[in-house]
């Protein structure tokens, strides 16, 4: 069996909610030992020394593009892509073409990510047939074929009883509902965060209560059923409000932001920048500050990218014509490592946010740094720095606000099963006795 020694970094624990100096010794697929490594003359080593080592960083929220719109994106390029933001693993949204709302195409997705041998990519099946919100998708069927949760992300499932009974059905399956809280009679026709900087630009508005109203019902929903209710991607300080009432009182429901989210205001679309054209918009300062409260008190569980790739030429149209969604998966570690910085979160937070709260919400093994645990790991370099430049992307599209930013906090290797990747020059490497699967 390969082995592997992560050496002399700095080992970051969310569970102890600590750092300490240790090796990783990695056997096969799974983690032998952490503490000082023997010599080990036949082990690959990475040098780590000035690195973090976090377990492998799990992006729940992902738009991967395939099957149907490969001009986007492919699984394959979105898995390179999850690998050189740092992720091990990512959830696959199902709004593709055919939409995932059957064991076929759950089966594809699977499939396809296993070929592509980068992060692993676990599906998400559609709550209803063809995401339409209109009869329920068979949930079992793919849950027997391995999704690990159902959404109809993009859309919000306007019919109440059916919201219930997709509920009843994903509490019995033991996979969480993730839903797009969207009320699309509030946000008809808006293009950005409803208020000041919409009608100075003349946009349409999307105000903060359509997402409140919907975070609402769904929140009484999952305490009327028992489900587990995930929220994506929150974007208002009154979604955040719900969420925390409703955790104090025993509902079972998590939440997700974006970095996008907690970094940018609607001031981001000045110049018609259809890069910063998202669903949910971008909203107020008010609302970035209860997004880091709500990420440090513990209302937001996890920070996922909604990584949503579009081509160039689909953003380079008119505001209103130009589609939503922004990449996110080749910036989220340097803007996640702003906050620490801030002073918002501590590394240990930022690694519960990245990967042991989404592990622990999708049932995954995943999520730790432990003896016996899959070898998924993320090395991190704090002091390195780099200007986001789109066309260095893995990922098939650009389509960022952050395109110039200074980044620094970033991800350089990722261990994914046992096998390591280099994804930044940081990190030399020892022997490289190159891996076998
Ligand atoms: N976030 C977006 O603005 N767009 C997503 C859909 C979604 O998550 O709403 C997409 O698939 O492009
Ligand atoms: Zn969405």
């Amino acid at each position: 069996m390969t082995r592997l020694i992560i050496k002399g970094g700095t080992v970051v624990d969310p569970v102890a909610g600590k750092l300490f100096q240790a090796d990783v010794t990695v056997v096969g697929d799974r983690i032998a030992h952490i503490g000082k490594a023997p010599a080990d003359k036949d082990a690959t080593v990475v040098d780590a020394r000035g690195c973090l080592v976090l377990p492998g960083l799990i992006d729940m929220h992902v738009h991967l593009r395939e099957p149907g719109y490969e001009y986007k994106e492919t699984i394959a390029t979105g898995a390179a892509a999850a690998l050189r933001g740092g992720f091990a693993a990512v959830c696959a949204m199902p709004n593709t073409r055919p939409v995932c709302d059957s064991a076929a195409v759950v089966g594809f997705v699977l499939e396809r990510g296993k070929a592509a041998g980068r992060a692993r990519v676990y599906p998400v099946g559609a709550l209803t047939r063809g995401s339409e919100g209109k009869e329920l998708a068979p949930l079992g069927e793919m849950r027997a074929a391995g999704a690990v949760a159902f959404s109809d992300d993009g859309r919000w499932v306007r019919n109440g009883n059916l919201m219930r009974r997709a509920m009843e059905y994903a509490a019995m399956l033991g996979a969480p509902v993730i839903s797009h809280c969207e009320d699309p009679d509030l946000s008809a026709g808006g293009v950005m965060h409803e208020g000041v900087t919409a009608s100075v630009l003349g946009l349409r508005g999307m105000p903060a209560a359509a997402e409140e109203v919907a975070v609402a019902r769904d929140i009484i929903l999952a305490a009327l059923t028992g489900c587990h209710l995930h929220i994506a991607h929150v974007s208002t300080a009154g979604a955040v409000r719900l969420i925390r009432e409703a955790k104090a009182r025993g509902v079972k429901v998590t939440a997700e932001v974006t970095p996008h989210h907690f970094t940018l205001t609607d001031e981001a679309v000045k110049g018609y920048n259809t890069n910063a054209k998202v669903n949910p918009p971008l909203r107020t300062p008010a609302d970035v500050a209860a997004l880091k409260e709500g990420l440090a008190d513990g209302t937001i569980d996890v920070i996922a990218t909604d990584h949503a790739p579009h081509a160039r030429e689909e953003k380079e149209v008119e505001f209103d014509a130009a589609p939503f969604g922004m990449v996110g998966l080749e910036t989220a570690v340097g803007l996640t490592m702003a906050l620490v910085r801030e002073g918002v979160l501590t590394l240990p937070q930022l690694a519960a946010k990245l990967t042991t709260n989404p592990a622990r919400i999708l049932g995954f093994e995943g999520g730790l740094l432990r003896e016996g645990a899959p070898a998924d790991i993320t090395l991190i370099d704090p002091e390195l720095e780099e200007t986001v430049e789109p066309e260095c992307f893995a990922s098939k599209s650009g389509n960022t606000p952050f395109a110039g930013w200074r980044l620094k906090g970033l991800p350089v290797g990722v261990v994914v099963g046992g096998r390591w990747f280099a994804v930044r020059p940081r990190v030399a490497t020892g022997r490289r006795t190159r891996d076998k699967k």
